[in-house]
């Protein structure tokens, strides 16, 4: 048995820049990525196949093609690989949350079969297959903090110092939204590139997330009330939020007011990698 994490992400700054012509949008982003999140488990079997377990492995149930496998075999095709595996993913991650947990998933699954099957595929090799699965995914097979152009899937590696161990607090509301509907309803106005200091940007994608999910902005005015609390965001096309601490402690102190004042949002205390 072998088990590899899907690290949560987060877009620490989001600008959409312009919509092209086949609906895509061009963004410049942060990727940052946090120590915990899904995890992915492989053993020996014949042929491809994928379980569910965890908090959020009943809402992929009825899902009929799960990254996992699609990433899989992707790999597997590339390859000519002729051995199966036997997957299991732990569900920790709300789904269609904006912390890219189908995203990691897949990546997840494209390294943990790379040292499963004992292939020379490189980390290029894996991003190459890892955009054909999605705009996130090539930034969650690094899983290292990246500025992300284009759909997101144009990475250039950042050394932050500081960044490393940054307290964080992630909050879903309990809603899923789905990323497509979300960037249809940008504005369309352009508000300029990502700043050197990801602190001075913004999410753009936040005012049409609210459109569609009222409730992402209770979650933001809820984390932004609470002390010790450095910046607060929504991450992605939503609804997650997170809000970086000046200390653990104060992170602690912020995810216990939680589980008592909103026992029905989920929250995940954390550190940026
Ligand atoms: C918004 C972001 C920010 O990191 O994250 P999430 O909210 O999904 O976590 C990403 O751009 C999401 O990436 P990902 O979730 O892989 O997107 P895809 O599956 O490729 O596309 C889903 C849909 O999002 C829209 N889309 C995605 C990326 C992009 N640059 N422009 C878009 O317009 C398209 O409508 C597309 O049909
Ligand atoms: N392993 C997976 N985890 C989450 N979602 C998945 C997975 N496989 C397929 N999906 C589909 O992908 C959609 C987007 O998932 P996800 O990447 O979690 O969104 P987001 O990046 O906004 O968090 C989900 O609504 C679901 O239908």
């Amino acid at each position: 048995m072998m088990e590899e994490i899907a690290r949560a992400k987060l877009n620490l700054a989001l600008h959409v820049r312009g919509r092209e012509p086949d609906g895509y949008h061009r963004i410049e982003t942060l990727f940052a990525f946090c120590e915990h999140g899904d995890v992915l488990r492989v053993d020996e079997g014949e042929g491809l196949s994928l379980a569910l377990e965890g908090p959020y492995g009943g809402a992929l149930a009825a899902e009929p093609d799960n990254l996992v496998l699609r990433a899989a075999r992707a790999l597997r095709d590339r390859f000519a690989v002729r051995n199966g595996a036997t997957l299991t993913l732990d569900k920790r991650l709300p789904v269609a949350s904006g912390i890219g947990g189908g995203s990691a998933d897949a990546a997840a699954a494209l390294r943990l079969l790379t040292s499963w099957w004992g292939l020379a595929a490189s980390e290029a090799d894996l991003l190459e297959i890892a955009r054909l699965l999605g705009a996130d995914v090539p930034a969650c097979v690094l899983s290292r903090t990246a500025r992300g152009s284009g759909r997101g899937d144009a990475l250039v590696e950042v050394d932050l110092p500081g960044l490393a161990g940054t307290a964080a607090l992630l909050v879903n509301p309990g809603v899923p939204v789905p990323t497509g509907p979300v960037f249809r309803a940008w504005g369309g106005v352009d508000g300029g590139s990502l700043p050197e200091d990801f602190r001075l940007g913004r999410n753009d994608l936040q005012v049409p997330a609210i459109h569609v999910a009222p409730i992402i902005a209770d979650t933001l005015a809820w984390l932004e009330s609470r002390p010790g609390a450095t910046l607060v965001r929504m991450s992605g096309s939503g609804a997650t939020c997170f809000a970086l601490f000046e200390d653990e402690t104060r992170r602690d102190a912020a995810a216990a007011d939680l589980a008592v004042a909103r026992p029905d949002w989920w929250g995940m205390a954390t550190r940026l990698c």
